[in-house]
């Protein structure tokens, strides 16, 4: 990327007001031109869309096969004379994270000191997918960092649904526990819906058992919890000084993980928003219009610099292995987004690595305290 125009937004200026307040603050950085440039190349690039697709109802999985190829060939260099200088400010995941990890601590200390107890969080893995082994590591580790109690259930792939129900419905019963999740995606055979809606209300803290969903939809209606990933997204955007009340954002996907509930959230801040997914047509003339861009359509590279209005805010929740014979793993991981084209559109973007990912982990130990805090009595 290299050039001197790149800024960091450091965790050191930031004191955040925490999570849960999500206020809007002014918008700073969003320019009104489109990026023009480049469409006309984006316009070949468009997907057809298969004779199929239109028997599908809305609940067929998102299978983005067209853009997965044309996501598979490397980025080409920016096009002479029509490139961006790079202008984009880094929004630092990784640094914003570790200070609201830092408030968690504190706050986790002065629980137990006024009422002798710490929260608690309880995983349940199942199988031994290695990203979910990973992503469990992380949430273990994030745990220990901040003196939330963590309990781990790991069960095997060929286990039955009702053995996953049984295990959530001890850590239902356990006052110990007070958030649980079951690690996602499960093996094929399992019944997701009736798993998640096992989970007790109180300590959904992935925020994905349908009544949470619903109340999230409803907007005189106040959900226990928000899924991480959708806070994770909200937080870094609020926290860069992002405004975004009467904003258009699309959102890239929409999984029950993170773009369904972004896109809900994001209405309950007052953004115009517009949803795209693997059977829309022509989607970069969609993002093309759009002042906020969050994708998580798990596709490496699949939004290129000229899907973006220059000046956009880029968001990018895709953590997607690809080949790569250099790296110790024969792997790395790469956004839904081509960063070294998007950085000289846009006027901020997140990271893959050191983005979304690091966020999502310190809104669930945010859940869990906000879970132990209304058991304790200590809720504002
Ligand atoms: N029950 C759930 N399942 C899944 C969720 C979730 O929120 N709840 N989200 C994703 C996976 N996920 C958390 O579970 C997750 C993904 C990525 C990261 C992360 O920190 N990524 C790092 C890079 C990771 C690496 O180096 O290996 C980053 O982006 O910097 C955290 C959590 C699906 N399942």
């Amino acid at each position: 990327m290299g050039g001197a125009a790149v800024a960091v937004l450091s965790a050191t200026r930031r004191r955040s007001t925490l999570i849960s307040s999500l206020i809007s603050r002014p918008a700073r950085g969003l320019h009104e031109a489109t990026a023009a440039a480049g469409e006309e190349k984006a316009r070949t690039r468009r997907r057809r869309r298969s004779s199929s697709s239109r028997l599908l109802g809305s609940d067929f999985a998102d299978t983005w096969d067209q853009a997965s190829r044309e996501a598979a060939r490397p980025p080409p260099p920016p096009a002479a004379g029509v490139g961006y200088e790079p202008m984009a400010t880094i929004i630092d995941g990784k640094s914003i994270a570790e200070d609201i990890r830092l408030q968690i601590a504190e706050e986790v200390c002065q629980m137990k000191n006024a009422v002798g107890h710490v929260p608690g969080l309880a995983v349940v893995l199942v199988g031994n997918r290695r990203d979910s082994e990973s992503y469990v590591r992380f949430k273990v580790k994030g745990c220990e960092e901040v003196g939330i109690k963590s309990l781990l259930a790991e069960l095997p792939g060929n286990c039955t649904e009702d053995e996953v129900v049984d295990s959530v419905s001890r850590f239902n019963e356990d006052p110990s526990v007070h958030g649980i999740l079951v690690q996602l995606p499960l093996p094929q055979h399992m019944d997701e819906e009736k798993i998640l809606s096992a989970i007790s209300l109180e300590k959904d803290v992935d925020g994905f058992h349908p009544l949470n969903v619903g109340n999230l939809a409803l907007r005189s209606r106040k959900p226990l919890f928000i899924s991480c990933a959708a806070k994770a997204c909200l937080e870094l955007l609020l926290q860069s000084g992002i405004d975004l009340m009467g904003k258009h954002i699309t959102v890239i996907g929409r999984s029950k993980v993170v773009g369904l509930p972004t896109s809900l959230l994001l209405q309950r801040h007052h953004a115009t928003v517009s949803v795209i997914h693997a059977f829309t047509e022509n989607p970069e003339e969609i993002t093309c219009e759009s002042d906020i861009v969050i994708s998580a359509a798990g596709v490496a590279n699949l939004v290129r610099g000229s899907w973006l209005k220059k000046g956009a805010v880029v968001i990018d929740v895709g953590t997607n292995p690809v080949e790569d014979p250099a790296s110790d793993y024969g792997y790395r991981l790469t956004g839904d987004v081509c960063f070294e084209e998007a950085v000289r559109v846009a006027s901020a973007i997140t990271p893959v690595p050191g983005g979304v990912g690091p966020m999502t982990i310190a809104m669930l130990l945010a859940n869990t305290l906000d879970s132990a805090k209304r058991v304790y009595g200590l809720s504002d």
